[in-house]
């Protein structure tokens, strides 16, 4: 099921679920979503030099990117094509009891500005501040402002709590994460079931 104003209200007040700071409920509160504000900082990927990056390998995908923080009351301009990594200003806590998704506002998709290319996800049990996946689809560049609203979460209750919440068990890379964080692909400790044989494909 997922939760309407009046559930989410309810939950924030029984303090399970967190999103803070949330300045302007009346706003940020949706029919059934709250909507989250972008932060300051942005991780771009450096355009020269960047070797092939390989998710098996030990390099740290940090290397790569670089930091922008935008000035108070400026702008961070996102290009046609441009991929960036930003942050929520909120930080959120998802109880054991739901899950979260990050979806795009309708009004930033109509300027072509995609809020998460692929991972859209919060775990039960997730702690800390969202990373943005920014993408500019279009063909005009995009000014997007800190403080924003940018993004919305919606809350989806599980049958049951889940029994290994995120932050529990090993992996759990991106809890209480602060600002954007790079992907850190290089520190799953193993591939599981992602590194198959030869011949596996074809039952060999
Ligand atoms: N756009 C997104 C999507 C998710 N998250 C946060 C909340 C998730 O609970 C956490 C982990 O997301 P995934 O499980 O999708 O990521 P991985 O599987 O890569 O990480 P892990 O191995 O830590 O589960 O990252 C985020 O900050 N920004």
């Amino acid at each position: 099921m997922i939760l309407s104003d009046a559930d989410i209200l309810d939950r924030l007040e029984a303090g399970d679920l967190v999103v803070e700071p949330l300045d302007d409920p009346e706003l940020q509160i949706q029919p059934a979503s709250v909507d989250l504000r972008l932060g300051r900082e942005f991780l771009e990927f450096q355009r020269t030099n960047i070797p092939c990056i390989h998710p098996n390998s030990e390099d740290e995908v940090d290397d790569y990117v670089s930091e922008t923080v935008v000035d108070e009351d400026d702008d961070f301009i996102l290009h046609p094509g441009d991929f960036v990594l930003g942050t929520t200003h909120e930080r959120v806590e998802i109880p054991a009891d739901l899950i979260a998704h990050v979806e795009g506002r309708s009004s930033l998709g109509r300027l072509a500005v995609v809020v998460h290319a692929t991972a859209g996800l919060c775990d039960p049990g997730y702690r800390g501040q969202i990373t943005l996946e920014l993408s500019n689809l279009g063909s005009a560049p995009v000014a997007l402002t800190p403080g924003m609203r940018i993004s919305q979460l919606t809350f989806t209750e599980l049958k049951t709590e889940a029994d290994r919440p995120y932050g529990s068990e090993r992996g759990s890379k991106y809890q209480d994460q602060s600002g954007p964080q790079a992907s850190r692909i290089e520190s799953d400790d193993e591939f599981g079931g992602d590194q198959l044989e030869r011949g596996d494909a074809d039952g060999e």
